[in-house]
């Protein structure tokens, strides 16, 4: 598979460069003088062959955390404790990231990792099994689960009973991405970003076979064939 060019910027003398990597080489853009100081706003990794689609734009996606920020801190401004946010690896991190530095309430970050038995590919199997569990006590505190995406259920189905059983005040689960069509247990989502189609994606966490992670917006992958 074809790996995703990190663009860089050079600087060559008075001149700076976008550099974009390339199968034949190096593209070097010269980058016009009021734009230098604007570097991260230049750097759009473009879409590899492997990407369709971008689905979602990275300002889309700022936009619709702010919002989402904006929610949660109304909706625990009376918490009697900091809240306990719980990430779940490794897909979340950057949506928790963005989400837990936009909050004007006091919370702390927790993380846990989770995997399922019997993966074919992409798919996921109902086996959820956890390889590394969250730190914080969660007797009598507010949760709320981050997930960067639901598909089945399975996934955010465990996590809510297994956290309901440590007598927590509530738990609450906020998701970037939604497949309505692949849901095979209902969940409750309290905070939802996006409703998306069935289609693999990838970028801001997200995954195929661990690239893409951190592309800032979320591409339709093309299907992979075997
Ligand atoms: O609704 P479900 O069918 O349970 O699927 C959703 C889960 O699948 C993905 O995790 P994955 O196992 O790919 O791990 P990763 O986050 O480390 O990439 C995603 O991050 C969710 O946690
Ligand atoms: N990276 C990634 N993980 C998923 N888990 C369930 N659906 C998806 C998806 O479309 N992309």
């Amino acid at each position: 598979m074809y790996n995703h060019p990190s663009p860089t910027f050079l600087d060559r003398g008075v001149l700076t460069c976008y550099s974009l990597p390339v199968r034949s080489g190096t593209f070097l853009i010269p980058v016009p003088a009021p734009w230098r100081n604007m570097r991260s706003s230049l750097a759009i990794p473009p879409l590899t062959p492997d990407l369709i689609q971008v689905l979602i734009d990275a300002d889309s996606i700022r936009r619709r955390v702010d919002d989402l920020a904006r929610q949660i801190s109304r909706d625990y401004a009376d918490s009697p404790q900091p809240v306990i946010l719980v990430g779940v690896l490794k897909g979340s991190f950057i949506f928790l990231a963005d989400i837990c530095r936009r909050l004007d309430i006091p919370h702390v970050v927790d993380f846990i990792a989770l995997s399922s038995y019997g993966l074919a590919g992409s798919e996921q199997s109902g086996n959820v099994r956890m390889l590394m569990d969250t730190r914080e006590n969660m007797e009598g505190r507010d949760v709320l689960i981050v997930e960067d995406i639901l598909d089945s259920g399975h996934t955010l189905d465990y996590l809510i009973r297994n956290f309901t059983a440590r007598k927590p005040r509530s738990v609450k689960t906020a998701v970037l991405l939604d497949k309505p069509d692949r849901h095979v247990i209902p969940v409750k989502v309290d905070y939802l970003g996006f409703g998306i189609p069935d289609v693999w994606v990838v970028g801001y966490g997200l995954d195929y076979a661990e690239k893409y992670r951190t592309l800032p917006y979320i591409a339709e992958m093309r299907p992979v064939t075997a």
